[in-house]
């Protein structure tokens, strides 16, 4: 009886998943199966490396199938691909027979439907949630796992990828009294997300991107062609620099650069490393093909630097950020397949996806669904949590310098000083090298609840020119406020969308007694209504990854779709649009250290011991021979 029943229930669906898999097809019900049991096991993570591999394979072909949704129904023309060989200034012509699609101003699409929860806006009160489960009691950071730079390379992500386009119309927060003596604002404006109306019947209002979703660097080099004007030298195919490493400045001290919006030291810092990287990939073009003049050199340019970042994120920063074994051959798998780079270097992409990587293949793939980031990317995105109180400088002309190569501390700048226009002034006094040294050696903050930076719940937002909004905001406060205006499903919801299994109580999330009671302050028994990014902030981790697995699937999805989607990661990446000694540079570039060096020769020698430089400087060098055996072909 007993054996009947655990098997009825372990062998079953879950009953708030059947609904959705009723939709599947016979195949992906039985995949879907596959996963699920596994799932009730919560074994995945920790399966040999290989059946890892193919169960997360499996889960992003369910994905693909069942989390991609569009919206907006705004359609382009066919166009020319030869003619443009070359990445547009606002993301226009890469789809291979729709101008528009993945371009500035475009509809973000959803991982799902809209959420259908019925609870409010003010349900319960953003600034109830930020303060009793946000707001940062002491700094937490992740160990050694993760630096300073990865924490800003993602920010340079981000503004390469997303951001709302605003309405004009203000929405006032007040604090209630409960909390109002916690809240550094006790209220605080800021302007609605613009809803637009889709024409479509499914998901009738969406939200536009103000950044082009492609993997193209617009973060150096603009969303538009204004943007890009304002950068470029319009000789030799360069973008403006400073002559002491760092982005130059306008009139009024804000940064020339693709974009300028929130920014901070070490953000900038990014900008120039890879302003510089475009420079010299426009040199070494220059010395090789001769004839080519400034416009064919910026645009083969853009097309190397930008898939070297793709590359640096996709085996490097990523691999960080998810350390496990299986994660780190799904990367390389993803970018150099089954078989591994020295195949690939070897004999080019002639095998499909699986052996030879999503990179190359001979069509780009969209399953359907014309390409665009999502609300729910976005979402999971949400990670202020990184971001420390201070920055700790190191003074690297010490000559008391240990043996760890770590250099003793020489002062400890608030956070806020560092952002913005003070940043700025800051970073050129600092400079690159101690700047990019300190960042290396500081962990950043781990996402975790009781961890938002204090000084971003009261932070002087930028406009999209990089310009001071008047008004302070809440940032932990408004984060709440932003997922259930865009519609962003709760928790739950999220989860069961995702084919995961929901959870029914509190301790189904979190095994801290701590949490637990401030959650049932806050929410009550009600596990429906908890919010996003709280249940993303308190789940449990899995070993080795920084984020949690509800926003990890996430990415599984999204980081194989901006490679396969995208044109130039696809059938136009080869020689004839890179030119050979571009696809030499882009082959040849696996990680940040490798850029870094090239820019800065002896920096990671004297003062970095691990292997990657998103981990802290001074940790050990990955075990590289824990990797079974039978993976090494791919790593
Ligand atoms: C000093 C550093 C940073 C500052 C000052 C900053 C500030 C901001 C501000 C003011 C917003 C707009 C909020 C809104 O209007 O809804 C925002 C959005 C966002 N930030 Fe940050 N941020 C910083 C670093 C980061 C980092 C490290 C991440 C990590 C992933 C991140 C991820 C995001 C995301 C995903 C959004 C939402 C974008 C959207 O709504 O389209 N930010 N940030």
């Amino acid at each position: 009886m007993a054996f009947s029943l655990f098997s009825t229930t372990f062998f079953s669906v879950h009953p708030e998943l059947r609904h959705i898999v009723a939709k599947m097809t016979p195949l992906d019900t039985l995949l879907f199966y596959v996963i699920h049991i596994v799932d009730k096991l919560d074994l995945w993570h920790k399966l040999p490396v290989l059946l890892g591999v193919a169960y997360l394979g499996i889960r992003r072909h369910l994905h693909q199938r069942y989390n991609l949704f569009h919206v907006g129904q705004i359609k382009g023309q066919d166009y020319d691909t030869e003619e443009y060989s070359y990445r547009t200034a606002d993301g226009t012509c890469n789809h291979p027979s729709d101008d528009i699609i993945g371009s500035q101003g475009t509809f973000f699409g959803r991982n799902m439907p809209p959420s259908t929860s019925q609870y409010g806006l003010l349900d319960p009160h953003p600034t109830v949630v930020a303060t009793k489960l946000f707001a940062r009691r002491e700094f937490i950071d992740n160990g050694k796992q993760f630096n300073m730079i990865a924490c800003s390379w993602i920010q340079f992500m981000i503004h390469d990828w997303i951001d709302h386009l605003e309405d004009t119309q203000q929405v006032e927060i007040k604090a209630p009294d409960e909390v109002a003596n916690g809240c550094p604002l006790k209220s605080f404006k800021f302007y609605r997300t613009k809803g637009v109306s889709t024409g479509s019947p499914h998901v009738k209002t969406g939200s536009l991107n103000t950044r082009t979703p492609w993997w193209d660097g617009s973060v150096i080099y603009g969303n538009n062609e204004d943007g890009m004007r304002r950068v470029r030298t319009f000789k030799d195919g360069k973008l403006k620099i400073s002559e002491d490493g760092l982005l130059e400045h306008d009139e009024k001290g804000i940064p020339i650069s693709g974009d300028v919006r929130n920014c901070w030291a070490g953000f900038t810092l990014l900008q120039a490393l890879f302003v510089k990287e475009h420079n010299a990939v426009c040199d070494m073009l220059k010395e090789h093909y001769p004839d080519f003049d400034d416009e064919k050199l910026y645009r083969h340019a853009r097309l190397v630097t930008s898939a070297v970042i793709a590359k640096i994120h996709t085996i490097d920063w990523t691999v960080e950020l998810l350390k496990t074994d299986t994660l780190l051959a799904g990367m390389r798998i993803n970018w150099y397949g089954f078989l591994g780079k020295k195949f690939k270097d070897f004999f080019g992409h002639i095998l499909g996806p699986i052996l030879s990587g999503l990179v190359g293949v001979k069509k780009p793939r969209d399953h359907g669904v014309p390409y665009s980031l999502t609300e729910e990317f976005v979402s999971v995105y949400r990670m202020h949590t990184l971001l420390p109180d201070k920055l700790i400088l190191r003074n690297i002309k010490s000559t008391t310098t240990s043996e760890d190569k770590c250099p003793p501390i020489s002062e400890e700048v608030p956070m806020m000083e560092m952002a913005g226009k003070n940043g700025e002034r800051r970073l050129s006094k600092i400079g690159v090298e101690q700047m990019m040294v300190s960042m290396g050696h500081q962990a950043c903050g781990a996402i975790t609840l009781w961890n938002y930076p204090s000084w971003m719940r009261n932070l002087v937002a930028h406009d999209v020119n990089g310009e001071d909004r008047p008004d302070p905001v809440d940032l932990a406060a408004m984060e709440i406020y932003r997922d259930r205006e865009r519609g962003v499903a709760r928790y739950n919801e999220f989860r069961r969308n995702l084919l995961m299994i929901p959870i029914t109580k509190w301790e189904d999330l979190t095994d801290d007694e701590d949490v637990i009671e401030v959650l049932l302050d806050v929410y009550g028994n009600d596990v429906e209504k908890l919010d996003l990014q709280v249940g993303l902030h308190a789940e449990k981790k899995i070993k080795g990854f920084a984020i949690s697995e509800t926003a990890f699937f996430i990415f599984l999805l999204i980081a194989s779709r901006r490679l396969e989607a995208d044109r130039f990661f696809t059938t136009n990446f080869n020689s004839q649009t890179y030119t050979d000694k571009g696809l030499e540079r882009v082959n040849n570039t696996e990680t940040l250290k490798d850029v870094i060096d090239r820019h800065f020769p002896g920096t990671t020698k004297k003062w970095m011991r691990c292997s990657s430089a998103f981990s802290v400087w001074d940790s050990p060098p990955n075990p590289r021979n824990c990797i079974p055996l039978y993976l090494r072909s791919a790593t």
